[in-house]
């Protein structure tokens, strides 16, 4: 008999927790990712359950009372997915598992299956997969308890039901040939990034769904894929630009995101190159976002942790369209006013400020600021180019005198 292979959504609980780090809000606003993060890689959120709690318990995460509730709750709607906000460890993976009965996927393990879905290319995909398979290693053990269960669906895009079916020296064996395989692509890459020449380059960074591809899109004519789920682009793909006749290279590569696996950092480290190699690197934020302040720290621990935190760097509030501040009403004693009030003329001068003027307020989509943005990138790389070439400086003329 065929199998039939259920393509509705599958339906998923979320747990989190509530700590000194993270109040209520901050909380609810995790699990708000974690349930985009769930719908991208085509999961329905029914539930979410939340626990106050200082330290996780080492055993099972949530403590014993709420792991009932759950898996009363689990048991009665038919839930296949249980996702914590959270990395387990492999024995808390075992332990949960054994309790709820269900697949259960903590954050990294969801990234990764998202990164797997959305893998377009050979190289991506070797990635992701050296990314998987380190992650899988210190976890094999129970595997098998519920394997009867691995039939496709959220996080079961994994090496393969082979490996999982064998013991770690071939895992280990699998992630000696992926980094062989990885290096020689690195060196290809590396080749073509020679081939490029002396031109300044210039790479979009920022969290993940924040508009790279699309401010990539209008600024190049290029037709890099977007679209509102989150880590649509894992690729890099470079264009060159030509601005008043100066020409450059500008690089449109995978978001970051709060907590981004390490072992993803690690394989996706020749994608990353194009970051670290880049003379200037565009910051792109979505200021719509209530959270927009976390992700560009986030996005700074990342740049310091490739090594590409202290490049020149503009910062990019992007969806200026779409930016809505709370209702404040000056009469309400008992609403204090904050952050999220702010108009975006506020933003505007909190981040000028903060910056030293390297901020640039647009909306890729309405195409608003586009020529401030284009004559600000232009200086900046004239400036880098001029370095580079002193004796043709007087081939680009002065900003205010080109033609855009
Ligand atoms: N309102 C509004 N939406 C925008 C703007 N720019 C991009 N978007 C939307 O934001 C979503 C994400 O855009 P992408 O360009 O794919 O974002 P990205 O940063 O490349 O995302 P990843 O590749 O997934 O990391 C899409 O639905 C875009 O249409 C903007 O200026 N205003
Ligand atoms: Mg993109």
């Amino acid at each position: 008999m065929i199998e039939k292979k259920d393509i509705s959504l599958e339906r998923v609980v979320l747990v989190g927790i509530i700590n000194k780090q993270q109040d209520e809000e901050k909380s609810k606003e995790y699990l708000d990712e974690l349930e985009f993060l769930t719908y991208t890689a085509g999961g329905e959120v029914i539930k979410r359950f939340v626990q106050k709690m200082d330290m996780p318990n080492p055993k099972t995460f949530i403590g014993t009372g709420k792991m009932d509730e759950v898996k009363q709750f689990v048991d009665d709607n038919d839930i296949g997915t249980v996702i914590f906000d959270d990395e387990l460890s492999p024995a808390q993976e075992r332990n949960i598992s054994k309790i709820l009965n269900c697949k259960i996927l903590d954050r990294t393990n969801l990234i990764l299956d998202i990164f797997a879905q959305r893998a377009q290319t050979s190289y991506a995909r070797t990635q992701v997969e050296l990314a998987q398979c380190e992650y899988l290693l210190p976890r094999l053990k129970g595997m098998w308890t519920h394997l009867e269960r691995q039939k496709g669906g959220i996080g079961m895009r994994g090496p393969g039901e082979t490996e999982i079916e064998t013991d770690r020296r071939i895992v280990r064996d699998k992630i000696a040939l992926l980094k062989e395989k990885i290096k020689i692509i690195d060196k290809q890459m590396a080749v073509q990034r020679g081939n490029r020449g002396q031109l300044v380059r210039v790479a979009l960074v920022g969290y993940t769904n924040v508009g790279k591809s699309t401010l990539m899109n209008v600024i190049s004519k290029s037709e890099v894929f977007a679209e509102n789920k989150l880590f649509a682009t894992l690729d890099t793909t470079v264009r060159k630009v030509v601005i008043g006749n100066l020409p450059f290279l500008i690089s449109d590569t995978v978001g970051f995101i709060r907590k981004l696996p390490t072992q993803l950092i690690e394989s996706f480290k020749s994608t990353l190159d194009e970051v670290r190699e880049a003379d200037l690197l565009l910051h792109v934020v979505d200021i719509s976002h209530s959270n927009f302040e976390e992700h560009i720290e986030s996005v700074n621990k990342i740049l310091d942790e490739i090594q590409s935190k202290d490049k020149p760097t503009i910062m990019v509030f992007n969806k200026i369209d779409a930016y809505k501040p709370e209702y404040y009403n000056p009469t309400d004693l008992d609403i204090e006013r904050t952050t999220l009030h702010y108009s975006l003329d506020e933003w505007k001068r909190t981040w000028m400020s903060k910056t030293q003027n390297n901020a640039l307020f647009i909306s890729a989509l309405n195409k608003e600021n586009l020529d401030e943005f284009r004559k600000r990138v232009y200086k900046e790389v004239r400036e880098i180019h001029v370095q580079r070439f002193p004796y043709n400086n007087f081939l680009y003329p002065d900003v205010e005198d080109i033609e855009l």
